[in-house]
């Protein structure tokens, strides 16, 4: 396992790996959970007296997302409720000079990871602890903690290099993701393991699913990818309609699987009963599967219906995953679905963990409490990788240490 902060030594030099990735709307970077969770962290280091050097990537090189970080140490001070220092550099002398003049309890944040050439592509850990940007920020530190987790999917030198040459701790943040994440892929429950499985990203969660057997007795689908598993069942639902390019790849990419799957796992797949659309006066209109003969709408949500099957076996389970949005909850009207499991788990007292930055989102909208589920991840990818058993390289370069 690997070490944490409890195990680092006082009033050192830390160089933390934070993951502030965050959506940039009009050249403005928006505050989201990310700020909020690694504050934790940051704040811990701060108030015991440790120098604290942050790292942090934004957007990937050539995308309108690829910015400097000085927005994000304005909005991360506002977390932590003291000055975080920003410069322009990531491993230059201007850096460098910025973390020598460190006082005890200052925060510093480095520039954006990505506009240093050597922090991409992914390499082995070997050859990114052998860089120029490695060496020569681990010269003017003392440690390096990483609370990354949700980038720890990346062999990027912030993230596996850092582990090789200085002593390597988990932040909070890393340590309670690592836990939740992994544990439908290392934990043994004694009842139920249900996961709800949704979202636009069929392929990755068909994955998932494929995956997961063995450890999910019953998966509740809707969704782009419950709208496939239905098209594979028979139904004439599951189709791109004009404008829509949600469907027909994935389709051809995961048809197999989802009929092997349907085959011989039929009895752990419960699917929607009813979907619901927009009608022709804008409102929620809602039809049982079995009526549906044509394909000529685009489903937004599951029913009704289907919120009451799928919530007494919610009720039911020991443990609950969340992968996936069960309909556009972004517009109130397609918002059943998803806030209908959300909140029969945040009802109930069993193991629960919500990914995905999109799905989680849903709770605050709509007024959901955070506290009521076992853990929100703030993990897209690194989250599916997790529950597939599958090690993250940002992980495994800690635990060597
Ligand atoms: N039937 C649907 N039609 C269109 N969008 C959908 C549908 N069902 C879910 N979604 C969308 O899926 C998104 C979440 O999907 P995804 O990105 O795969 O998950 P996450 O971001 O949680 O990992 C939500 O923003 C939701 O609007
Ligand atoms: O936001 C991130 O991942 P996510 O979109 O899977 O949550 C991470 O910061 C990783 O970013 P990347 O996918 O550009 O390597």
């Amino acid at each position: 396992m690997f070490k944490t902060l409890d195990d680092l030594d006082p009033e050192q030099c830390v160089l933390v790996r934070l993951d502030l990735n965050s959506p940039v709307e009009d050249g403005e970077v928006q505050d989201n959970r990310r700020f909020d969770r690694h504050a934790e962290t940051v704040r811990e280091l701060a108030e015991v007296g440790h120098r604290v050097v942050l790292m942090a990537h934004q957007g990937r090189p050539g995308g309108d997302d690829f910015v400097s970080l000085e927005q994000h140490a304005d909005i991360l001070a506002g977390h932590i409720d003291r000055d975080v220092g920003f410069v322009a550099d990531t491993y230059g002398d201007d850096a460098t000079a910025a973390i020598d003049a460190l006082e005890a309890g200052e925060v510093l944040l480095l520039e954006n990871t990505r506009m240093c050439d050597e922090e991409l592509p992914e390499e082995d850990p070997e050859v990114k602890a052998d860089t120029e940007f490695v060496r020569t920020l681990a010269e003017h530190v003392d440690a390096y903690v990483n609370d990354a987790y949700s980038a720890a999917h990346r062999s990027h030198a912030s993230l596996v290099g850092f582990p090789l040459v200085l002593p390597a701790y988990a932040g909070r943040v890393m340590q309670t993701e690592y836990e939740a994440n992994s544990a439908i892929a290392t934990r043994e429950f004694d009842g139920q393991v249900t996961m709800v499985v949704g979202g636009t990203k069929a392929t990755d969660v068909i994955d998932v699913m494929n995956n997961l057997g063995d450890k999910v007795d019953q998966f509740l689908l809707g969704g782009i990818a419950g709208e496939l598993f239905l098209r594979a069942a028979g139904n004439d639902v599951g189709f791109d309609l004009d404008g829509m390019d949600f469907f027909d790849d994935q389709w051809e990419a995961n048809r197999e699987t989802i009929e092997s799957l349907l085959d011989e796992r039929g009895d752990q797949i419960t699917l929607a009963v009813d979907l619901a659309y927009e009608d022709e006066t804008d409102d929620r209109g809602e039809i049982a599967v079995a009526n549906i003969t044509e394909k000529d709408r685009a489903y937004l949500d599951v029913g009704s219906m289907t919120v009451d099957e799928y919530d007494p076996i919610i009720r039911d389970s020991e443990a609950v995953f969340v992968k996936g949005a069960l309909g556009l909850f972004e517009d109130e009207r397609f918002a059943v679905g998803t806030t209908g499991v959300l909140r029969a788990i945040a009802e109930t007292d069993c193991f629960s963990v919500v990914g995905g930055g999109d799905t989680s989102r849903a709770i605050e909208m709509y007024g959901m409490d955070e506290g009521d589920f076992g853990h929100v991840s703030i993990a897209g990818g690194a989250y599916i990788r997790a529950l597939t058993g599958a090690p993250l390289a940002g992980v495994e370069a800690l635990k060597q240490d």
